[in-house]
This record gives C-alpha cells, structure tokens and sequence, in this order.
C-alpha cells in the first residue's frame, strides 16, 4: 500500500478494528488512510482520535476508498451493499470480504457488479500481528491478490486456499482462537485447583501453550513427536493426558471444529 492510498472498512466491530489496529501497528498505512465506519460511531471515539477517519457513513467512506473491506455479520451484509451499490468504482476498486461463509460469486451477484473481490479469512490475533489469515479469490488478479496478501502478510501468516475450504479455515482458523483460549483458560483452572494463584496459573498456562505451538513452528515438527519427549515412562504426563483422552479431549475439539465448519457454511442466508 502507498501513501496515497485509502482503505475504508465497513462494519468496524471486533474484527474490523483488530485489521485496522494490526495494519497500523505494523506501519503498512498510517491511521489517516483509514476510514472506520459503524452504526453506532460513539464507541469510536478513540479512533477518531488518534487520526482514523470514523464515520456512519459508508457511502462517503466508500467513495475514497482504494481498497473496501467488508467486515459486517453475514445477516448484515445485503444491505450493506445495497446502500454502497451507488459508490463502488468496480475497475479501480478492490473489495476484500471478511465475512464468514459469504462466497465472492454471492457478493458479485447480489451487487450485479463484476468487482474483484477477495475473501479473507483472518482471526483476532491480528491486532497484535499474529493472525493466521487465508485467502481466496474466484476472480481477483494477481496484482491484486499479491496486494491482499501484502497487507495480511504485515499482520501474521498468510496462505492462500481454494475458496471451498474458506468455511473450514473459519472453523480451524477464525474460531480456532477461542478453542485455544478456552483450552488455555480450563488449563489455568487445573492449575489454580493445585494451589497457583489465578493470575499465575494463566500466566503459566499461557506461556506453556505458547511454547507447544512454537515447539511444533519453530522446529517443524509433528504434535506427538514432541510429546513422546515429554511422556515419561510410567510418568505424570502420560496418565493425565491419557485421562483427557477418556474424557474426549482430541475427540470434543475435532467434533466441535467440524460443527462450526457447518456453521459458517450456513450463517449467510440470502433473502
Ligand atoms: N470475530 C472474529 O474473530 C472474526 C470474524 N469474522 C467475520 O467478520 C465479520 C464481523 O465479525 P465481528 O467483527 O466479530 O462482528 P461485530 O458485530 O463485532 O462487528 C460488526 C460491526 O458491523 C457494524 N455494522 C453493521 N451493519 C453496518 C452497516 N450497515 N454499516 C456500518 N457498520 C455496520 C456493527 O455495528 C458492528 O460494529 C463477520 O462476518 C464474521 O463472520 C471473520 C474472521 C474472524
Ligand atoms: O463466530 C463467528 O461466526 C465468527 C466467524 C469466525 C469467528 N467469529
């Protein structure tokens, strides 16, 4: 992105300001090239103040905008586009759609437009620069593409996919945050029921989760792996691990994983 260039997210809830946050924490673009736009603009405020353009009105944040970012729910997004329809500049503009579970066709075809458009499918570690974003396009260029994928490569690790397997990577990716969260936070709470202080078993936790997953990208390699060098023979690790599994631990994330799959495919229903 230069320094001419605009980007105006629409819909400026979690993930919208978790994108626009991460793409100004990483330098990509300064808080003025971003227009923010809600319904309810007061909760921007702070926004507003640190330079971003906030606003309720899309049609305006549309019209100057290089790149637009969809980032309602799914059930909103209709008429949102009827209301942008009058603004979009299809030859100049790209769209980039957040949006669980909503296809690049679907948009095209609800607009009548043949704007380029890709789907993106971040989660909320952006903020912080740590998003596992994929993407997909059923028509976007190159140029564009590698556009899309320059400003998520800034804020985390990008791939892109085929678009079919846009609504899994909502349910492994997207969702996954708050598996992992939910996973760290049950953690803590064994933790604090052998005798840490809430607030140190968190930390504890959450430091060790932290360094599974960099055990596992740093040196490439398997989950089992490295747990067989942590399982002792006859040790501590094996029998609680082996007791979570009685309980359905690997069983309950896949089955949940795969009914949030189902989910995303189904969140957007066309009127
Ligand atoms: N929250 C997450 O972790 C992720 C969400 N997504 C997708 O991103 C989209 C947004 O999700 P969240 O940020 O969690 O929802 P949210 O409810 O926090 O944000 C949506 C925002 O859009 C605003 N809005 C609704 N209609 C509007 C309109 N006509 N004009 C301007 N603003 C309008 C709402 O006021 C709200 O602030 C969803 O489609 C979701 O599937 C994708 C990846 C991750
Ligand atoms: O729960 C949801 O529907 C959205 C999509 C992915 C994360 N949050």
């Amino acid at each position: 992105m230069n320094s001419q260039q605009h980007i105006s997210i629409l819909g400026s809830g979690n993930i919208g300001l978790s994108l626009a946050k991460g793409l100004v924490k990483a330098g990509i673009c300064k808080p003025q090239q971003i227009s923010l736009t809600r319904r309810n603009i007061a909760a921007l405020s702070q926004y507003a103040e640190q330079g971003y353009h906030v606003s309720d009105n899309n049609l305006r944040a549309v019209r100057k905008a290089d790149i637009v970012v969809l980032a309602v729910l799914p059930q909103q997004l209709n008429k949102l586009l009827d209301e942008i329809k009058p603004s979009l500049k299809p030859d100049k503009q790209l769209l980039i759609s957040v949006i669980s579970g909503v296809s690049c066709a679907d948009i095209r075809q609800h607009l009548d437009l043949n704007v380029q458009i890709i789907r993106a499918m971040p989660n909320t570690a952006i903020a912080i620069g740590h998003s596992m974003t994929c993407i997909a396009t059923d028509n976007g260029t190159n140029k564009n593409i590698n556009l899309a994928r320059s400003l998520f490569d800034t804020v985390g690790v990008t791939i892109q996919i085929n678009e079919e397997l846009m609504t899994s990577a909502t349910a492994l990716c997207a969702c996954g945050i708050a598996f992992f969260l939910r996973s760290i936070r049950a953690a803590s709470q064994g933790g604090t029921e052998i005798g840490f202080h809430a607030h140190d078993a968190l930390k504890m936790a959450a430091q060790t989760a932290k360094g599974a997953a960099d055990l596992l990208l740093q040196l490439a390699s398997h989950p089992e792996q490295e747990i067989d060098k942590v399982t002792s023979p006859s040790g501590c690790t094996i029998a609680g691990l082996n007791e979570m599994e009685h309980h359905g631990f690997s069983s309950a994330m896949i089955k949940g994983i795969r009914l949030s799959a189902e989910k995303a495919g189904d969140l957007y229903k066309k009127d």
